[in-house]
């Protein structure tokens, strides 16, 4: 494990191109990002500028045309799926839960997959997760279905961290939840982040969990990180997107917040 302050994820001149029969693209261009321990790194950006493409890179799902992606200290293509299951939780952004299973066998699902332990000592790590994310233990046995979309959230979340790895990366975790939720939800990441000394990379397009969770904001613009500083050093930053993202018509809110959460200054 990397010590206090070292990389957890270091991505080095990357560059992302898909084709499509009618178009070749190029999604990131010489992207540079590293994410120390202890971090919780959040990344804005504009639709379709390669947010979540990068989150799966990071996880080892897609491979990038060039350039180096090193996962606590290891390149990204050599930890395999099983290593990443253990190192990297993701929750992803439609990250729905399996339907027929209930929420226990959901959070418990990628640890059984790994046929390591008894069924028995499976079933109590789920239980674990179930309360550490707030639900409470008559929960384990309902359906998805059943949920409101805050306890779907809260079940995907144990589900990611089952493993108790050291890196957590999130895509739009609030997004569609109703404002009382999504605080939770934010309250709850910050004392897991606490509690689990996790390094959280997220992605999110609410100014509201930005300001509150943030220790850097990562901005991707131009197919590049083109600033990755504390909120108040990328709002003062002179970028056509940022002034849209945080100074435009949210421009008050975020002033708000950077009052209301001076440790974000
Ligand atoms: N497998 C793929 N094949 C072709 N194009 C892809 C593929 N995956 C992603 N893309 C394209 O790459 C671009 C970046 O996609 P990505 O989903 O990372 O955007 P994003 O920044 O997360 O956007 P949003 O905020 O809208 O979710 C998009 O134009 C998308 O259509």
């Amino acid at each position: 494990m990397p010590a206090e302050g070292q990389a957890m994820v270091e991505i080095r001149q990357l560059w992302s191109v898909f084709q499509t029969p009618e178009r070749r693209f190029v999604v990131h261009q010489d992207l540079n990002l590293t994410v120390r321990r202890g971090e919780i790194l959040s990344i804005v950006g504009g639709s379709g500028s390669g947010k979540t493409v990068l989150l799966r890179q990071i996880l080892g799902l897609e491979t990038p045309a060039r350039g180096e992606i090193r996962v606590l200290g290891q390149p990204v293509e050599q930890i395999g799926r099983h290593g990443a299951s253990s190192r990297i939780g993701m929750l992803f952004q439609h990250g729905a839960l399996f339907s027929a299973f209930t929420v226990l066998e959901n959070i418990a699902f990628p640890l059984r997959e790994l046929k390591t332990l008894p069924s028995s000592l499976v079933r109590e790590a789920a239980m674990v997760k179930l309360q550490m994310v707030g639900l409470k233990p008559e929960d384990a046995y309902k359906m998805p279905a059943d949920l409101s979309g805050g306890m779907i959230k809260r079940a995907a979340l144990a589900r990611a961290l089952i493993m108790d790895p050291p890196l957590l990366l999130l895509d739009e975790p609030t997004a569609g939840l109703d404002p009382d939720s999504s605080d939770g939800f934010v309250a709850l990441l910050r004392s897991l982040h606490r509690d689990m000394e996790l390094t959280v990379v997220m992605v999110s397009h609410d100014l509201d969990t930005l300001f509150e969770v943030s220790t850097r904001i990562a901005v991707l613009a131009d197919k590049r990180v083109i600033i990755a500083a504390s909120p108040k050093d990328v709002i003062a930053f002179q970028h056509p997107f940022i002034h849209d993202f945080f100074l435009g018509e949210r421009g008050q809110r975020a002033m708000e917040l950077l009052r209301e959460y001076p440790f974000a200054v």
